[in-house]
């Protein structure tokens, strides 16, 4: 017996029925949750119309335990194909395949009423087996790990030994760690043929939020998106551009690769990159996307690769060099992950130092915002014995709320919004620090959850990790303001920006001038 109430949640109020949370959850994300978390906190449930879908807003771990739990009612398809349309720009006929492959995610396990389907057409598991098997596990993380490092190393051994430069954090990791991240996941060849892919793929991050809610051809008829494209014409020059970029590597990449040649399994070469790269771009061409939707979901995984990890480091260190006590601190741990020969590190140990790992999750607790989303796909679904949901709603949870209940975090004194580097260490009895995680999995979720959780998490957890301590064992580092991004005086420290709340990482709007030296 099912406890069926037909009562609703409270729904989250508006000047203009249908317009007003449609038009603010768009264009002011943070503003929006700010109004909807009052709704939140007394049943930890809100609902509102986006557009002419219910979304039910849920905080609090028995609501988001449901909603990351692989579900068959649930679907996380509708947010991928949403990035794959506005995102991509993928060919509409390959958005009807993708959308038309019900068989589900599981290679092993199609969906009910799937069994038969023909393994080529199972595009979902085609794909999820890929990202995990070239991203997720440990072999292939350990690869592109290794890449980081070689391609990282090689920019800090840029600077000559002994002299000192000022540099913006933020502006420089833009540009070094973006390259030396671009060349270990897609190869070097992007960066030879086309240098302005750097520049492209941070005015790409800036319109990327607009792209996402813009009216598709699937949602909307084609005067709206017309009217729309004219009112804002940036987001798709920039998109037009990057794309141009793009094809024009592909093709050549596609002409210079032998796939019987002796790099046809490597883990890294030049022209695609890593594995992962490799096969993707094999996988949409042999199972015939269109041309358009190869390049767009190339220059995906690049942006993918790199929007998230850069700013969370940024912000990382922008912690840290603010701080020298924090900055001697773990320039200390950091030092027991050296290896005897070289200065090289350990990257193991690098991954297991407590005081770094509890810098990494108090980032992204802070500073990733996004609502991750899953679909009612199945009629008459009842969400914890308590609300009926149509099928097509969205079911909602925002980590910037989650990640920032102060029942959950606040430890003796230091409060949810405030970054506290030993916030996740606990001392043992000979006073070595311990990482202990605060909160549990549904109160901490940036990558997601269930099956369609982020692949590339453990990757991105070692390329901030280890772009730290290679840093810091290296060089010397001194604080000296925080300015603009441009350089400029600011009067104050950065703070997220709001305008990237709900596209995952928020970057910091101001950067920080430090002045760095490399020792050895
Ligand atoms: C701090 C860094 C990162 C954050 C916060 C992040 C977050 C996410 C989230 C929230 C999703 C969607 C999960 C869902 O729908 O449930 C996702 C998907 C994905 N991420 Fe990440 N990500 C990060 C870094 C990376 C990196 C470094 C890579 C690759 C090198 C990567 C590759 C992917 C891919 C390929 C998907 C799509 C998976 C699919 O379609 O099933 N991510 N990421």
């Amino acid at each position: 017996h099912q406890n069926e109430q037909q009562h609703e949640p409270p729904t989250i109020p508006e000047k203009i029925p249908l317009v007003s949370n449609t038009y603010q959850y768009i264009t002011n994300n943070s503003a929006f949750l700010k109004r909807a978390s009052e709704v939140l906190s007394s049943k930890k449930i809100a609902k509102f119309n986006l557009g002419n879908v219910p979304v039910y807003l849920v905080s609090g771990p028995q609501y988001i335990q449901t909603l990351l739990r692989s579900s068959s009612s649930l679907s996380s398809d509708k947010f991928i194909l949403m990035v794959d349309e506005n995102i991509h720009n993928m060919a509409p006929g390959d958005i009807a395949r993708l959308t038309r492959d019900r068989s589900g995610r599981h290679s092993k396990r199609p969906n009910p009423g799937y069994e038969e389907h023909p393994d080529k057409e199972r595009l979902w598991a085609g794909l999820h087996n890929l990202f995990i098997e070239t991203i997720a596990q440990k072999d292939a993380t350990d690869q592109l790990a290794s890449s980081f490092s070689r391609f990282w190393g090689q920019k800090l051994d840029a600077f000559p030994t002994g002299e000192r430069r000022e540099m913006r954090v933020f502006d420089w990791l833009k540009r070094d760690m973006a390259e030396a991240t671009i060349a270990s996941v897609m190869g070097t060849l992007l960066l030879e043929m086309h240098p302005e892919i750097l520049d492209g793929l941070w005015e790409f991050v800036d319109i990327a939020l607009s792209l996402l809610y813009a009216p598709s051809p699937s949602s909307s008829p084609a005067l709206v998106r017309w009217i729309w494209r004219k009112i804002n014409p940036r987001p798709y020059q920039v998109r037009q551009r990057v794309h141009g970029i793009m094809a024009d590597y592909l093709k050549e990449a596609f002409e210079r690769f032998d796939r019987e040649g002796p790099d046809a399994n490597a883990d890294w070469e030049p022209v695609f990159g890593s594995r992962s790269h490799r096969e993707q771009a094999m996988f949409y061409k042999e199972r015939g996307f269109e041309w358009g939707t190869r390049v767009g979901t190339s220059f995906g995984f690049l942006f993918g690769a790199n929007s998230n990890t850069i700013p969370m480091a940024a912000w990382a260190m922008m912690y840290i060099f603010r701080d020298p006590t924090l900055l001697q601190a773990v320039r200390e741990e950091v030092s027991t992950a050296a290896l005897m020969e070289g200065g090289k590190l350990d990257v193991q140990k690098v991954l297991a130092l407590p005081l770094l790992q509890s810098i990494y999750v108090e980032t992204l607790r802070l500073h990733v915002a996004l609502n991750v989303t899953r679909e009612v796909v199945s009629e008459g679904m009842v969400l914890n014995a308590e609300y009926k949901l149509p099928k097509g709603a969205l079911l909602q949870a925002p980590t910037s709320i989650a990640q920032k209940d102060e029942t959950v975090w606040a430890r003796d004194g230091h409060g949810a919004n405030e970054f506290w580097a030993e916030r996740h260490i606990t001392y043992n009895k000979l006073g070595q620090r311990e990482f202990s995680m605060v909160g549990r999995p549904s109160d901490f979720f940036p990558y997601g959850g269930g099956i369609s959780v982020c692949p590339g998490r453990h990757f991105a957890k070692q390329e901030i990790m280890l772009s730290i301590a290679m840093l810091v064992s290296r060089f010397d580092i001194e604080f000296i303001d925080w300015t603009m991004p441009d350089g400029a005086p600011s009067d104050r420290p950065a703070e997220g920006d709001a305008k990237f709340c709900g596209a995952a990482a928020m970057p910091p709007d101001r950067d920080a001038k430090i002045s760095m030296r490399r020792r050895t």
